[in-house]
């Protein structure tokens, strides 16, 4: 964890190890302590130096660490002693100094940085603030304006500017480290005192009070409601007025206050799940590490709109040459000229040169032939698309990727249409595509893992966030988006207003509530959307009533604001009037308020008080029960997948952590309460309806037995050495298999994955123990297993890592268990642990993988080799015609009402017969193991007895 050397003869040679950012984990600090003893004792060492492996210096605590109790030496006293020894410490800064690195080097008494390297502290970013004595040695250094920026914002700065602020006393172009030992050797003998930072007095500017306010009214404008950043200014203020201890004990006491709270938990979470929706999964099996991504060097881009030029502009940008191509000769050139505009704007803010050579712009798609990949960003028109992607087909190279930047469409249907389905997949940018960060990258049933890996990479080497979707109308985001926006237009029939809906959003953290936002995105998209689907105008059956759509309830107050005209911020009115159109400043509207009022009388609508609360349960309650049914479906891997849209598309606040992850801080039994209650009084809304609701009176009898019976079965597996290291691990009562044996959004949110019955997953660790047999029993096939199950278990127990956070949902990583040889299935009712055929490398018909998902990344990578085709079965959908949305999809289809005539169209299928439910683990895999008689090697494991 850290590599102890003594060079030059005099200096002692530091070297954090702890790939891959070295962050400061227990064993690491305990590495330091040891090593800094080690050299301020030897009387050969002189002088320390302290770098990072592989070019890294250090990314700061290892926030895994903050989901548990922490061990460890504490940083802090491992750091003084840094400062406090009689031999100058030089810090060697090369690629990162973060959070608790950047803390480590301030302890330090000298800091040499690369020039490339950037320092910052973006503890504020994971809902704390730098506790390592951040709040205030930063302060002391630099000041109190410069300190309180970096505290507030976390932002990252690059080497020079460090310089120039005073945090590091030398940039090299040179190796930092080789540097740094010639520095500390010439620092030798000269006094540290004037070194320590502790003992220097904060400059404190005279108008310190005004400045702090200043800064106060700045956050909570910036990111109301968000407690970390105010709790810095705190500890920022107590640098410039209390002494270095006191400060220290402000700074700690405010980070207890943090550290548990609610939001660094979300914040912590949404760091990993970013990083989670890197690596993809596809039901069939190809991911993130075992599809290899195209090299893509040209693209071109059909369509010069909005999403066009912005998606132009993400591609040149990063070096890729792009044909942009328009219908006619106006458009393109127009397009051309903003492109350019863009181009140029974007290279003066990063100091750089514009990429205009990379471009090139035609009428013709003939010239497309020998491009890498397309996207195409025409109107959001099927019919328009098919033309299109037919075109294409004929005129592109055999090996050319074919994407659609639809928002909504069925891509299958597309890929239906040209000669290469398996090179066809969505790249749905969100508006403005050159700005927004999320991109949902759309798996069709017959997209290839290479296609999609290509789109991936592709993604990320645009500096977006890409999260992989299955194809389903709206994919992930704008399918959740219609019954947010439902609900909200309900409550305007029940009593509410606008403002007070948008109020209640925004101080959830939204930074613009639903109506205000529609403004924004103009609700004429929307409305168009509508009227194709046959939701209005004059297709529309004038005896059907008209607030019910298909005996759903509809809501037609957004039509009739269209009908006036109002289609948003771009008019000068909308839900709200601007003074102007094109205005940003929203005042509420009378004329908006008699609408509500006639409309609410012409339908005899009693309209009631409602309170926030509602607003907000209804709102997002019905968000995330969408996206549990986006889970169940298979249209998203993981739960962190759509809360990581949710951030990126859609601007959930982020302290909240996404709909999943906010369902689950308020406890999904309350959830889903609050859903029935909501569905009872508005049974003509299926979105309200919680998912554990699909079932009736008589399944409930059926499954209740089934609870006690898994119950039992539960009881009896507790004490099992095989189930107690693990701190998520728990048992589904539904299924009676005693366990998840799948790394699945339900067992991340602690409930089982039964299709349309959420049933609460038990922790083990809670259950009565029952003590383990001491010798084998009769039954000795059975024990055998176990005990391998227990060694297996033992063997592979250190990578059970705890959930980021204490309550954040549940990770289950039991799936590991039976990765390498055991597939679990019921069988005659039994539970049955089934040693999985060996892998037949050459026979073509040797059986997938019963969920590739689930494996880890290093074992599936070989198996994968031999089993994942590369057609990839795509995930299972029943894809019906979906409207369209709008040319500028993402934000602008918060207009968009999707119709969804063809969704839900199997809840019946619950399954009463004790067996696993269609769509559950071990129904998918195609083995032998559907006829038990016909398995290889078949244990099957008679709970009650074994135990
Ligand atoms: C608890 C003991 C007492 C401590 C007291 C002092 C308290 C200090 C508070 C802190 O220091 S909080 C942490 C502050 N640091 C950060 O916020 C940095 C977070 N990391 C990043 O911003 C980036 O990862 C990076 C360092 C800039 C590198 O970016 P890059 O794009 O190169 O790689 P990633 O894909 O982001 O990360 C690779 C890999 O590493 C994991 N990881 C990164 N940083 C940390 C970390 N600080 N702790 C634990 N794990 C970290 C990341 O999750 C990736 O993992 P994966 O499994 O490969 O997805």
């Amino acid at each position: 964890m850290a590599r102890y050397e003594l060079v030059k003869r005099s200096v002692a040679l530091i070297t954090l190890t702890n790939p891959p950012v070295n962050a400061l984990s227990s064993p690491v600090r305990h590495a330091i302590a040891n090593s800094m003893e080690r050299a301020l004792s030897d009387p050969k060492v002189r002088a320390v130096v302290i770098c990072g492996e592989n070019g890294r210096f250090c990314g700061g605590a290892d926030i895994r660490e903050f989901a548990g109790p922490l061990r460890g030496p504490p940083l802090i006293p491992v750091l003084e002693a840094i400062e406090a020894g009689d031999k100058p410490v030089v810090a060697a800064i090369e690629g990162m100094a973060l959070g608790g690195g950047f803390e480590l080097a301030l302890f330090c008494h000298y800091r040499i940085a690369q020039s490339k390297a950037r320092l910052g502290l973006p503890e504020v970013t994971l809902g704390i603030l730098p506790a390592a004595g951040g709040t205030q040695r930063l302060p002391r250094l630099i000041g109190i304006p410069a300190a309180l920026e970096m505290i507030t914002t976390g932002r990252h700065i690059s080497a020079q500017e460090a310089l120039k602020l005073g945090i590091v006393d030398q940039v090299t172009d040179q190796n930092a480290c080789e540097t740094a030992l010639e520095f500390a050797l010439k620092a030798v003998g000269k006094p540290l005192s004037p070194r320590r930072v502790s003992t220097l007095t904060t400059p404190c500017p005279p108008d310190l009070d005004a400045l702090l306010e200043a800064a106060t009214m700045q956050v909570k404008k910036k990111t109301p409601g968000v407690m970390a950043p105010l709790a810095c200014i705190q500890a920022v203020r107590a640098a410039a007025t209390m002494p270095y201890s006191k400060g220290m004990k402000q700074e700690s006491e405010l980070m207890a206050t943090l550290f548990n709270s609610g939001q660094a938990r979300a914040l912590q979470y949404c760091f990993f799940a970013q990083r989670t929706a890197g690596k993809w999964t596809l039901p069939s099996g190809a991911q993130w590490n075992n599809s290899k991504p195209r090299e893509i060097r040209s693209a071109a881009v059909i369509g010069l709109g909005t999403m066009g030029r912005g998606i132009v502009v993400s591609l040149a940008r990063v070096g890729i040459s792009v044909i942009a191509v328009e219908s006619e000769k106006k458009l393109l050139e127009n397009g051309r000229q903003m492109v350019i505009g863009m181009l140029e704007r974007d290279a003066k803010r990063r100091g750089v040169s514009a990429s205009l050579n990379l471009l090139k712009f035609t009428l013709s798609l003939q010239d497309l032939k020998d491009v890498d990949l397309v996207i195409e960003a025409v109107f959001e028109d099927m019919a328009l698309k098919k033309r299109v992607f037919q075109e294409l087909s004929k005129v592109c190279r055999p090996g050319t990727l074919l994407c659609t930047n639809t928002s909504g469409l069925d891509v299958d249907a597309l890929a239906g249409v040209t000669d290469r389905p398996h090179l066809v997949a969505g790249m749905h940018f969100f508006s403005p595509a050159h700005v927004m960060k999320l991109l949902e990258v759309v798996c069709g049933p017959r997209s290839s893992s290479e296609t999609i890996a290509t789109a991936m990479s592709l993604g990320k080497k645009m500096g977006k966030v890409s999260v992989a979707v299955g194809n389903c109308p709206g994919f992930v985001g704008n399918r959740m988006l219609k019954p947010y926006l439902d609900q909200a237009t309900f409550l305007l029939e029940e009593g509410a207003t606008p403002e007070q809906i948008d109020k209640a959003l925004e101080d959830f953290g939204f930074a613009m509530g639903v109506f205000r936002m529609s403004d924004l995105a103009g609700l004429d998209v929307g409305w168009r959307v509508r009227k194709e689907s046959g939701l209005t105008g004059p297709d529309v059956d004038p005896k059907n009533p008209p607030r019910k759509r298909q005996g759903r309830r509809y809501c037609p107050i957004p039509d009739m604001v269209c009908e006036q005209g109002r289609f948003g911020q771009k008019t000068g009115r909308g839900w709200y009037k601007y003074d102007k159109p094109g205005d940003t400043n929203a005042k509420p509207d009378p004329l908006i308020q008699n609408l509500l009022e006639t409309y609410r009388s012409r339908y005899g609508i009693q309209p009631r008080n409602i309170s926030d609360q509602e607003i907000i349960e209804r709102c997002l309650f019905v968000l995330a029960n969408e996206g549990f049914r986006i889970l169940e479906d298979g249209m998203a891997a993981r739960p962190e997948d759509i809360d990581v849209i949710y951030l990126f598309g859609y601007a959930f606040p982020r302290h909240r952590g996404g709909p999943m992850f906010y369902a689950s801080m308020v406890g999904l039994e309350r959830v889903l309460e609050r859903l029935e209650h909501y569905h009872q009084a508005h049974p003509d809304v299926p979105h309200l309806e919680p998912i554990t609701m699909a079932y009736t009176g008589a399944q409930k009898a059926l499954k209740s037995d089934k609870l006690d019976e898994a119950q039992a079965l539960a009881k009896s597996c507790a004490g099992r050495p095989d189930f107690l290291p693990c701190d998520g691990l728990s048992i589904c009562a539904t299924h009676s298999h005693g366990k998840c044996f799948k790394l699945h959004w339900c067992c991340h949110l602690g409930w089982c994955h039964c299709k349309y019955v959420y049933q609460p997953m038990t922790n083990v660790a809670q259950l009565p123990s029952t003590p383990v047999p001491a010798a084998p029993s009769d039954c000795t096939d059975t024990i055998d297993l176990s005990i391998s199950l227990t060694e297996r278990f033992l063997r592979i127990s250190p990578c059970f890592l705890p959930p980021p956070c204490p309550e954040s949902p549940k990770y289950c990583n039991i799936a590991e268990l039976f990765i390498d040889d055991y597939i679990v299935k019921r069988i005659n009712g039994k539970m049955c642990y089934v040693q999985r055929p060996p892998i037949h490398t050459e026979a073509p018909s040797t059986p997938p993988q019963i969920n590739p998902a689930s494996l880890t990344p290093q074992k599936q990578h070989t198996e994968d080799k031999q089993t994942v085709e590369e057609t990839v079965k795509g995930p299972k959908m029943g894809h019906c015609s979906s409207p369209s949305s709008s040319e500028d999809s993402g934000i602008n289809a918060l207009g968009g009402h999707y119709l969804e005539s063809c969704e839900e169209e199997s809840e019946d299928e619950l399954s009463t017969d004790g067996h696993s439910s269609p769509g559950s683990l071990w129904d998918q895999d195609e083995c032998t193991l559907l006829s038990p008689s016909k398995s290889i090697v078949e244990i099957i494991e008679n709970i009650e007895t074994t135990v």
